[in-house]
């Protein structure tokens, strides 16, 4: 009877369920897109439910559509949207609150509290992270202090804490298992990167329980059984990795100093640093790239919030484009020398600048300016901000060689050749779209020993297409100094 192995991708904006044969062929892809809630300026919420369905409906359609039995699928891999956060009750399993998403700024006040206090060293001695709202921590502290009932029920342990992997696995085990990866346990601003561990420390100063906190297990374990109710048959769940650290793995960067890339709504720049964490001088995030049988590979990641947001901008804010993939068009008749650079700080500024009430700018507008500049100055936005990373690494002592790419974006080959452009850097993409899928299901694999060791995965990776720089280093600097001086305009201090 043949095997599959299938991969579940929880993102911002979809849920994927992916289908491979136990040699990691693709054999077909369900996705369903879910609502995003906007309640107030800078609230960004998902309904939890949303989620849950999404994923179900994304498993059972692969499955059907292929003639698929459940009983053919040897293991479910996870990856997720990070950071993300859900509290729902032990005891119904509801959700008490919305998830509050990983962009989500209405705690930028606890955290400057936070700052005010004196934590912000301590915060990244032990958890690599910076005080951001982008992260867990003070997502939970919001709907446990907001949120009525909630601490008390808390305190009496009847809550619990989870990003979404760990919501997804309680409701596929039916409540049974409560736990993580040390990946999304290593986002939440509560993880101690170098014990291993949840911080006492960080517990405290956000106030809380203990008894909220889902086990932390490798990215490869037994995470439990897929209860038969959801998908026909009971399935091992056997890995859970977040998505930026799934991508990682599935392009295949498994040495220090190998980065990929991932240009969905956001962009996540993640380089490998093996088994040592470097803290950054230049605010990048120190985070667990993935944890195999107790040995932690880290990582340094810069991340960006808008990406792919920016085009969805254009398309449903301003209504100037009808879809995505008309963009590369668009752009390609402009010049690199032409005036327009946008900022696009709309919900403030990731790294390395870590602004939260910087605000968006276009700079540089002519009568001149129509729709295909407007495109072009978003999509270069995209590639200054690799740029900003790439000098932040350099700076920590990482030399990036080549760009492995992903992610919705990449379908944009004007934007890939400007990202060689402005970067200095070939860019590269794989044989596969479906990177962070593949990082699970290679995981998953991995743990039923249908792979001898991650490294088999070399044996998949390919490189699809390269982009080499085209530009001269002289008009990069000039280029790279117009996008400083735009950013330096929009900081708020
Ligand atoms: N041809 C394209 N050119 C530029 N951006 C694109 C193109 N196609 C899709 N995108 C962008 O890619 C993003 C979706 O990528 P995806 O990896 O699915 O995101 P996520 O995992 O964050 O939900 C959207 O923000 C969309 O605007
Ligand atoms: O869902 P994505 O692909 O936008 O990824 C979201 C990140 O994990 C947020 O840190």
């Amino acid at each position: 009877m043949t095997q599959y192995l299938l991969a579940i991708d929880q993102g911002t904006t979809s849920s994927r369920a992916i289908l491979y044969t136990l040699d990691m062929t693709v054999v077909s892809t369900a996705q369903e897109e879910f609502r995003q809630h906007f309640p107030r300026n800078g609230w960004v919420e998902h309904d939890p439910e949303d989620i849950w369905d999404t994923v179900l409906r994304s498993c059972r359609t692969v499955l059907s559509k292929n003639n698929v039995d459940a009983d053919q699928v040897s293991t479910i891999g996870i990856t997720n949207q990070r950071e993300t956060t859900l509290v729902w009750d032990r005891h119904t399993g509801q959700p008490v609150y919305n998830a509050i998403v990983w962009q989500d700024r209405r705690t930028a006040d606890i955290c400057r509290q936070l700052h005010n206090d004196g934590l912000e060293d301590t915060c990244q001695q032990k958890t690599g992270l910076l005080l951001d709202p982008y992260f867990s921590g003070t997502k939970v502290k919001w709907i446990l202090d907001n949120v009525a009932g909630a601490r008390q029920k808390a305190e009496q342990g009847d809550l619990l804490f989870g990003t979404v992997d760990t919501f997804l696995l309680w409701r596929m085990t039916k409540g049974e298992v409560h736990a993580t990866d040390a990946t999304n346990a290593s986002r939440t601003l509560l993880f101690d990167i170098h014990n291993q561990r949840w911080s006492t420390t960080m517990m405290r100063e956000l106030g809380v329980p203990a008894s909220m906190l889902p086990e932390v297990k490798d990215s490869a374990a037994d995470f439990g059984i897929c209860a038969a109710e959801w998908l026909g048959a009971d399935i091992p769940v056997c890995s859970m990795i977040g998505d930026q650290q799934a991508a990682l793995v599935g392009q295949a960067c498994f040495e220090p100093g190998m980065l990929k890339s991932t240009y969905g709504t956001g962009c996540f720049a993640v380089v490998n640093t093996g088994t040592e964490a470097i803290t950054s001088q230049h605010r990048l995030l120190t985070t667990v790239g993935y944890r195999l049988k107790g040995e932690t590979t880290y990582a340094l990641e810069g991340s960006i919030f808008m990406a792919g947001a920016i085009i969805q901008w254009l398309r449903d804010g301003l209504g100037i484009i009808d879809k995505a993939d008309d963009t590369e068009e668009l752009a390609q008749s402009i010049r690199h020398d032409q005036s327009e650079i946008m900022v696009p700080a709309f919900t403030g500024l990731g790294a390395p600048y870590w602004d939260p009430d910087a605000r968006a700018a276009i700079f540089g507008m002519t009568r001149d300016t129509g729709v295909a500049q407007m495109v072009a100055a978003a999509i270069r936005s995209v590639a200054f901000q690799t740029e900003d990373l790439l000098q932040a690494m350099v700076q920590d002592g990482i030399e990036v060689k080549s760009l492995r790419v992903d992610g919705g974006m990449v379908r944009n080959r004007w934007f890939l050749q400007t990202l060689a452009d402005l970067t200095g850097v070939s860019t590269v993409t794989s044989n596969t779209a479906e990177t962070t899928a593949q990082g699970a299901a290679l995981l998953a694999a991995l743990h039923q020993g249908h792979f001898d060791s991650i490294q088999d995965l070399n044996k998949v990776w390919r490189v699809e297409e390269k982009y080499s720089p085209s530009i001269r280093q002289a008009d990069r600097e000039r280029l790279y100094q117009r996008w400083q001086s735009a950013v330096a305009k929009v900081q708020s201090s």
